[in-house]
């Protein structure tokens, strides 16, 4: 377990935003580092963990916000927003409305951070029932945000987010970690393929290419944009 109150070079406030249900809770319960301060802070609707990962900086915290079901009510607070330093906007790929809802979050999360370092993921691609293809994911190209798909329930590249960021904040492309994320263990219903993994990749592959090619997202696919 990690002493909370070692030291460590940096610290920062990192806030997901996204839909409710879209796996916010789950994916941010996953690791097991620096718990400890387990923080609920009733007034903002919030709860507070905090995650300490070894990289050859040296040791760096995250302090994650993550929201109480409050954004089911609407927008959140202005409170949650002020002083974060990176921000993670979440949807689910098994629910287009909540990435159609991602420009939303962008426009709240933005108004307050004129200029962090964010993350779009989409959640659950273990899921067969995947509705938002990678190629209809489009909304970070031209904001220049990073896209990952991940699986919060099958620890799929769950450490991405955290190394680009990371990488981002410290202006050191070359940051790694030297200690991979303690992650409680995949669920066994949710675990991924090896194949599963591969058509991932392949389709991501595929969306960057057209990407690069300036290929919009063809009818199917119009709605997104
Ligand atoms: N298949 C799959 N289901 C997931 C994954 N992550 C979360 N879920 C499920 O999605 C549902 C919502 O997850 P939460 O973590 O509560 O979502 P949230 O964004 O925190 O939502 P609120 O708590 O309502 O704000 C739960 O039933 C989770 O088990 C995932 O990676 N894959």
């Amino acid at each position: 377990m990690v002493d909370n109150k070692q030291n460590v070079v940096a610290e920062f406030k990192l806030v997901l935003v996204g839909d409710g249900g879209v796996g916010k809770t789950t994916f941010v319960t996953r690791h097991q580092t620096g718990e400890f301060e387990k923080r609920y802070i009733a007034t903002q609707g919030v709860n507070v963990s905090n995650m300490v990962l070894y990289t050859t900086k040296g040791p760096i915290r995250f302090n994650i916000w993550d929201t109480a079901g409050q954004e089911k009510l609407g927008g959140l607070r202005e409170g949650y927003y002020i002083g974060a330093n990176a921000a993670i906007m979440m949807f689910d790929v098994t629910s287009r409305i909540t990435y159609k809802n991602i420009p939303k979050w962008h426009k709240d999360l933005t108004r307050i951070c004129e200029n962090i370092p964010i993350v779009l993921v989409g959640n659950k691609v273990d899921s067969k029932d995947r509705k938002v293809k990678a190629r209809q994911i489009t909304f970070h190209r031209k904001r220049s945000l990073q896209y990952y798909d991940v699986s919060a329930k099958s620890n799929y590249q769950y450490e991405k987010p955290f190394l680009w960021i990371l990488r981002k904040l410290t202006g050191d492309p070359t940051l790694n970690l030297v200690e991979g994320i303690a992650l409680v263990a995949p669920d066994t219903e949710h675990v991924m393929t090896e194949d599963q993994i591969k058509q991932l990749e392949m389709e991501q592959a595929e969306a960057m290419n057209l990407a690069q090619q300036g290929v919009l997202p063809d009818d199917e696919d119009d709605e997104f944009n």
